[in-house]
């Protein structure tokens, strides 16, 4: 891992080190795993199986790999996996299968000498069950975060965030299938094809991306749009995760003129991290209740790179109430100058809605 001098100074360095190389191997877990998906017949993409041994896996791997790197924290972690389905007689086979995949990766990768058995790969995902809250220190963990995405061939990332007394300060997103070189040259990236972002930021830090393989990493800012007619704004790709008439009209209000760019999964926040769009809108059906793993790392990439996360009040997103995120509607992600036109049009968009 090179030291850059901020890394250094950094008060979060050696958490930073430790979930950079723990979202490294899982994400070579999880690529092994998609390019099976993509490579069988129509028949076996229908079955769950593979994304299951995927998210099981990823989970597994960075659980081990803090451990290992930070043996002197106490360790929690609040994780959307947990082992009550492995236990059942009949997921025996899926467990030997998540078991050899474990360690075929960590021979692959050949930082640890140490073969786990299929009780450590269990305790291992058990060792996501933390509740979170508001006092010390808890990991955040999504294993596969845009899992539809990840079946598809298409965007998903590893996210990992840490929070600290209630606050996020780390945050590491693995996307394996997002292109290093930003698709809007604000950022002037000129990393040719390469695919694969790793985008890690923080506390007061600022945010980077380098290649997943491995490069020197590059600063990344929001986009400074002040226009809202100028800019373009992420949503789902999944309609089912996305309230897309409302957030047309909140578009249509602010002018937009581009179409919507759908992503799955927190790439979206890393691709705004890096100013390739100038609004993020999350806006879920109603009744649906957000998770902290489905936001926390991404959140802290985009402020770092300058710019906020709302929710549909205009308020924080407050992480230190356990799994959920206690917000209202919506998640706005966008630069300082659009906030607050965005919050606005959200706002009226939501009451002509009721
Ligand atoms: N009905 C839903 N509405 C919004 N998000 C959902 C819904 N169901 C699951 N999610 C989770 O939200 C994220 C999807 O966001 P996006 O659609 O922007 O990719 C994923 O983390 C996904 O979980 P998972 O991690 O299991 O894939
Ligand atoms: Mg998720
Ligand atoms: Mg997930
Ligand atoms: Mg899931």
């Amino acid at each position: 891992m090179s030291q850059l001098p901020e890394v250094a100074a950094n008060p979060y360095g050696a958490e930073l080190a430790a979930a950079k190389k723990a979202v490294a191997l899982a994400a070579r877990l999880c690529q092994r795993v998609q390019r099976g998906i993509l490579q069988s017949d129509v028949q076996s993409k229908a079955d769950r199986t593979p994304v299951t041994v995927a998210d099981y896996g990823s989970q597994v791997l960075i659980s081990l790999v803090l451990k290992k790197e930070l043996p002197s924290q106490s360790f929690s972690m609040v994780a959307e996996e947990d082992s009550k389905d492995l236990r059942k007689d009949d997921a025996q086979e899926i467990l030997e299968h998540i078991t050899s995949l474990v360690n075929e990766t960590i021979v692959n990768d050949g930082s640890y000498n140490m073969s786990l058995s299929k009780e450590d790969v269990l305790a291992a995902i058990d060792g996501g069950n933390s509740e979170g809250g508001p006092s010390g220190r808890h990991w955040i963990l999504d294993p596969i975060d845009g899992t539809k995405g990840f079946i598809r061939g298409d965007q998903y990332a590893i996210a990992l965030g840490l929070l600290d007394e209630g606050r996020v300060v780390l945050g590491v997103l693995g996307c394996p299938n997002l292109p290093l070189k930003s698709t809007n040259m604000h950022n002037g990236s000129s990393s040719g094809d390469q695919v694969g972002s790793f985008f890690f930021a923080t506390i007061g830090c600022g945010a980077r991306v380098e290649a997943l393989e491995g490069s020197e990493p590059q600063k990344i800012s929001m986009c400074s749009i002040k226009n809202p007619a100028d800019a373009s704004f992420f949503e789902s790709f999944e309609a089912s995760h996305s309230k897309r008439d409302l957030t047309s009209s909140i578009a249509e209000k602010l002018g937009v003129q581009a179409p919507a760019v759908r992503m799955d999964s927190q790439a979206k926040y890393g691709a705004l991290a890096r100013g390739d769009g100038a609004i993020y809108l999350r806006i879920p059906h109603k009744g649906y209740i957000e998770t902290v793993w489905d936001n926390a790392a991404g959140s802290i990439v985009v402020t770092e790179a300058g710019g906020m996360v709302k929710d549909a009040s205009g308020n924080d997103l407050d992480f230190s109430k356990g799994r959920y995120l206690d917000r209202d509607r919506g998640i706005i992600a966008t630069n300082k100058y659009l906030m607050p036109m965005v919050l606005k049009a959200v706002q009226e968009a939501i009451k002509e809605e009721q």
